[in-house]
């Protein structure tokens, strides 16, 4: 194996062999890689079993990409190796000996939705109030409670006098009974319910300790103390050989929101008192102008253990950082841009990623990118899989995968219409608690329960059409068993009648779906229904992408862009209160703000922009903006400060033009008449952190009288800049935005 492509402390990583170690490093300074090497080494060169190795990733597509890289490295067949994210993980282990705790293993896997429709039925059947206890809210707390392994009974009995969260541990309980009834876990069931067998089950627990012998995690500094308790509990063996091998950036913990704990860094050593703790300084990734300015940012935070990255590339291009009038100029810049890289530095557009804080900014920029013509794609934003009609079919799959699965039967038992009413599914409801059995068997008997002599007809068709799949399902593939279902449930037909500009789009859903598992069954190794729903479920949010042809730009959320690298990074929004998001001023989170901002520097190689803007329309008001404090945390050396020279460069190579494009701005004088010229140096940037001004609102005063078009009549209370709040005679009191606010006085 060709180890001279790896500096000498990544060399020194890599074969590294007995003990527990430690990777502590920057971004972009090759710890993915020194991961991926390693595995490939202790294949190659120590002739240890690919199957004794357990490699954890953070999404399933790193996992394969990893998978890739291994194969290439050393020509071997790594399709049955244990890579993956925790979640893949320990769905392959509990399908192994989740019967140690009464589940079958061909259990099903709830999302959030699914989970929040068992959430609100237990409130229901508790005769407690969907007002009062919020099913969303509940779900959380569930979930914390889940991964802080707390019990119902012992939520309960911790909370005995306080008689609302002795309510909200009745619904958990309740939760985990009906999950339990239908054979199904939700997703941090998937972890908890896999370190519940192995603290439990010595036998089982010894199995897996024995089977992996290496273990290796990338991005630890993102686990949470489930995922924590597990790699310890692997990695602890008895006989002291402790190979857990875990790489990661305390400076790149971004998912603190959902449990993550910085301090599973922090404390290796403590842990593992023999760690061997490898740095790496140098990064590989970056211009020498982007890493300076991802070094400046996150030097001021304080919980980290600290380093410095160098490179020794080039100085690179200074970062450009653009003011915009608003969202939509901020899209009109960045598709400009984004014209001039493919065209003149023709860089492809998948080289190329706009990153963004929230998933609500990409709705401008994916216009703007459908007008100019931009292919792009968004990680992480619209779900493919919780499209309605993809749901539907999913329904009927987990309804073949297990008959006695309720929330299923309910989704699909009258999509298409089959006349089976609200009062024959009440029948069915009563009768199966009363007897204790699933919708599906209450269907089956439906003749002797009392409902409609038609409505029992159709529900015997639709459980004759599910036993006779399941019975067929032994001799089919995947593909097949999905196109039987698409057809013989009547699906098909009732898409296809479906002749609206809306339905034509819900086909090619589907036909996207039926691509989906084509590829699925083309890839894979074990390839059973119950693999695909898994594989489905298992996808993250953040990597939920809507796939296509060709070259593609990436928009997506920072968090999503975690590990990866492009060419050319745009950065949007960074404005106060959007990035950094400020929820209520508390330093960790700011801390967790600029970790994310600094994760967003990194990922580019080349070339970085940033853009803020002045207004932005959220949830449907424009807002003034204050630039975001991180901007002037960049030296200002490192930014593009030249506004001249960029104006000519941008006259010579601006061939295409993109404002006959058909742009339409909110009001077009304010709008710069090329977006190069409103590009502007950190000094002017921070200069405009005192508000913008604007001479609109002078016309108003506080005391004016005011006519609103559509909440009539009212009086000025407060001008501040362009905002002006005013006490509405029937409205209450409401704050504006002046140039856009449909108001006259009067
Ligand atoms: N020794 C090396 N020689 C040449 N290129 C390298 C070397 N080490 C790493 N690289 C390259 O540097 C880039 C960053 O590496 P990698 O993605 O492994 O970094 P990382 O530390 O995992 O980053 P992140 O913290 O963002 O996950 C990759 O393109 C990788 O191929
Ligand atoms: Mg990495």
């Amino acid at each position: 194996m060709d180890l001279t492509k790896l500096n000498e402390k990544q060399h020194e990583a890599v074969t590294h062999i007995e003990g527990p170690a430690l990777v502590i490093a920057g971004a972009g300074s090759g710890k993915t890689r020194v991961l991926t090497n390693r595995i490939a080494y202790l294949i190659e060169e120590n002739h240890v079993s690919p199957g004794r190795i357990l490699a954890i990733t953070f999404t399933n597509k790193a996992a394969n990409e990893m998978k890739e890289r291994i194969a290439e490295l050393i020509d071997y067949d790594v399709s049955r190796m244990w890579v993956g994210t925790f979640h893949s993980i320990c769905v392959r282990i509990l399908r192994r000996c989740i019967d140690r705790l009464g589940y079958s293993s061909n259990f099903i896997i709830f999302d959030s939705e699914e989970q929040k429709i068992v959430v609100k039925e237990c409130i229901l059947e508790l005769n407690l109030d969907t007002k009062d206890y919020d099913p969303n809210s509940i779900r959380s707390i569930i979930s914390n409670e889940k991964n802080g392994r707390t019990r119902p009974d012992e939520f309960i009995k911790e909370n005995f006098t306080d008689f609302r969260k002795r309510n909200i541990g009745e619904i958990y309980k309740l939760y985990e009974k009906k999950l339990k009834k239908s054979n199904a876990l939700d997703f941090d069931d998937l972890l908890v319910k896999t370190l519940d067998i192995l603290e439990q089950d010595e036998e089982i627990r010894n199995e897996y300790r024995d089977r992996f012998e290496y273990i290796l995690v990338d991005e630890y500094q993102d686990t949470n103390k489930v995922q924590y308790m597990l790699v310890r509990l692997l990695a602890k063996k008895s006989d002291s050989r402790e190979n857990v091998f875990v790489v990661g950036d305390e400076d790149q913990s971004i998912y603190g929101w959902r449990g993550a704990d910085i301090n599973n860094i922090l404390d290796f050593e403590k842990d593992f008192p023999s760690a061997k703790v490898i740095k790496l300084e140098r990064n590989y990734r970056s211009t020498q102008t982007i890493l300076e300015a991802a070094n400046a940012v996150i030097k001021n935070n304080t919980n980290r253990i600290g380093k410095n990255l160098w490179t020794e590339d080039n100085e690179g291009a200074k970062i450009l950082i653009n003011k915009s009038f608003d969202e939509k100029s901020e899209a009109l810049f960045m598709a400009e841009r984004i014209y001039n890289e493919k065209n003149i530095q023709s860089v492809g557009y998948d080289e190329m990623a706009i990153l963004v804080r929230t998933r609500a900014q990409t709705r401008a920029i994916e216009e703007r990118m459908r007008l100019e013509g931009i292919p792009y794609k968004i990680v992480g934003g619209q779900e493919f899989y919780s499209r309605k009609e993809i749901k539907d079919l999913m329904g009927y799959l987990k309804l073949v995968q297990n008959n006695n699965e309720n929330y299923s039967f309910r989704r699909v038992i009258n999509v298409p219409k089959r006349g089976i009413g609200k009062k024959t599914l009440e029948l069915l409801d009563q009768f199966a608690s009363e007897h204790d059995m699933s919708l599906f068997e209450a269907a089956e008997l439906s003749a002797q329960i009392g409902v409609s002599k038609k409505a029992s007809e159709s529900l015997k068709r639709f459980t004759d059409m599910i036993n006779e799949i399941c019975e067929k399902q032994g001799g089919m593939d995947l593909v097949d068993l999905v196109e039987h279902v698409y057809e013989d449930s009547g699906y098909k037909d009732f898409m296809e009648a479906n002749r609206s500009v809306e339905g034509q789009a819900r086909l090619e859903n589907i036909n996207e779906f039926f691509s989906a598992v084509r590829d699925f069954q083309d890839r894979s190794e074990e390839t059973e229904l119950e693999d695909f729903l898994a594989h489905i479920s298992l996808l993250t949010d953040i990597e939920k992408t809507e796939d296509g042809e060709g070259e593609r730009l990436t928009i997506m959320t920072v968090h999503s862009a975690k590990g990866l690298e492009f060419d050319v990074v745009f950065i949007g929004g960074l404005e106060e209160n959007m990035f950094p998001i400020v929820r209520d001023g508390n330093d960790d989170d700011i801390e967790e703000e600029r970790r994310l901002f600094y994760v967003a520097i990194t990922r580019a190689k080349k070339r970085l922009y940033m853009s803020f803007a002045q207004d932005r329309l959220i949830y449907g008001n424009y807002h003034k903006r204050m630039i975001s404090r991180f901007i002037n945390e960049i030296p200002e050396e490192l930014v593009n400060s030249n506004k001249k020279k960029i104006q000519m460069e941008e006259k010579k190579q601006n061939k295409y033009n993109l404002f006959t494009g058909g742009f339409t701005a909110p009001a077009k004088k304010t709008v710069p008449s090329t977006p190069a010229s409103s590009s502007t140096d950190s000094a002017a940037a921070s200069s405009s952190q005192q508000s913008f001004t604007s001479n609109e609102n002078k016309l108003f005063k506080s005391g004016d009288k005011i006519q609103h078009k559509k909440w009539g009549t009212g009086t000025i209370v407060q001008v501040k800049g362009d905002e002006i709040t005013a006490a509405f005679d029937n409205m209450g009191v409401k704050t504006m935005m002046m140039p856009y606010a449909p108001i006259k006085k009067i």
